[in-house]
């Protein structure tokens, strides 16, 4: 690994880590692949994290299958490469969420993490890793605003009592483009195929533009946003 990754990404992975105490000694974590750049990103990561701690933790990659023929061997190379074990999990998500009258981006994510936490409990997995990022949490922040009215993003650190599970997102203080910049360098993995029929035409989509608009006028936008989700003013608010 370069040693410059460490001011570019890994130092952030692990003020994140730290500070949201997401990863303990002899954790088993599994590790959420989708075939995108993100979860590939957070593989890499963890990788490089557990080469440079005194953590001893083991990462199981996982992709749930939703049935829109994927072509994983990119990253079944890259698994076997560095001894990391990849479990696939054929299911018929894909079907049934263009089979029922919910929104299908809500109905895919949910079961997407009800399998996740399926295979996690089936394997003694205690937690799970997502690729969430700084620019996710910011654009869920602008869709809980705009769209539900709501103040808030998801969580770093989530913990279900009832299933003994954390789902951890080591990835919150490092932003998109850096992922991006890496995947490019280091030539990580990605799925080919796999499309979903509304990929690029969802409200988060439309998220993401905004942010880009909004970051034109005030480039610091992402980074301040991030802070605010940690420095919220109870005293304001009208709860
Ligand atoms: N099919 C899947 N199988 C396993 N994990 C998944 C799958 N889809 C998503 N995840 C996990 O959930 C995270 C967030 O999912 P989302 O669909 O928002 O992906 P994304 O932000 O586009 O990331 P990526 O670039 O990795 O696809 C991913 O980074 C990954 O860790």
């Amino acid at each position: 690994m370069k040693k410059w990754y460490n001011k570019l990404f890994l130092n952030s992975v692990r003020k994140a880590v730290e500070k949201f105490n997401m990863i303990e000694d002899n954790d088993n974590i599994l590790v959420g692949i989708s075939g995108g750049k993100d979860s590939s990103f957070l593989l890499y990561t963890l990788i490089q994290l557990r080469q440079a701690s005194y953590l001893n933790f083991n990462i199981t990659g996982v992709h749930i299958d939703l049935g829109f023929k994927i072509n994983l061997s990119e990253i079944e190379n890259f698994c076997k490469k560095n001894n990391v074990e990849l479990i696939v999990e054929k299911t018929d998500i894909g079907n049934r969420i263009f089979n029922s009258d919910k929104n299908p981006c809500y109905l895919c994510s949910k079961l997407k993490r009800g399998a996740l936490s399926r295979i996690a409990l089936k394997y003694k997995f205690n937690k799970i890793a997502l690729g969430h990022h700084s620019t996710d949490a910011v654009e869920t922040f602008l869709l809980n605003l705009i769209y539900t009215g709501k103040l808030g993003s998801f969580k770093p650190n989530t913990y279900n009592e009832e299933k003994n599970i954390h789902v951890i997102r080591p990835l919150i203080y490092v932003n998109e483009e850096t992922i991006e910049k890496v995947v490019e360098l280091e030539q990580l993995p990605l799925a080919a195929g796999g499309i979903c029929p509304v990929d690029k035409k969802t409200k988060r989509e439309e998220m993401k533009q905004l942010l880009t608009q909004l970051k034109n006028l005030y480039p610091d936008i992402e980074s301040k946003t991030i802070k605010a989700l940690e420095n919220i003013d109870t005293n304001n608010l009208w709860n």
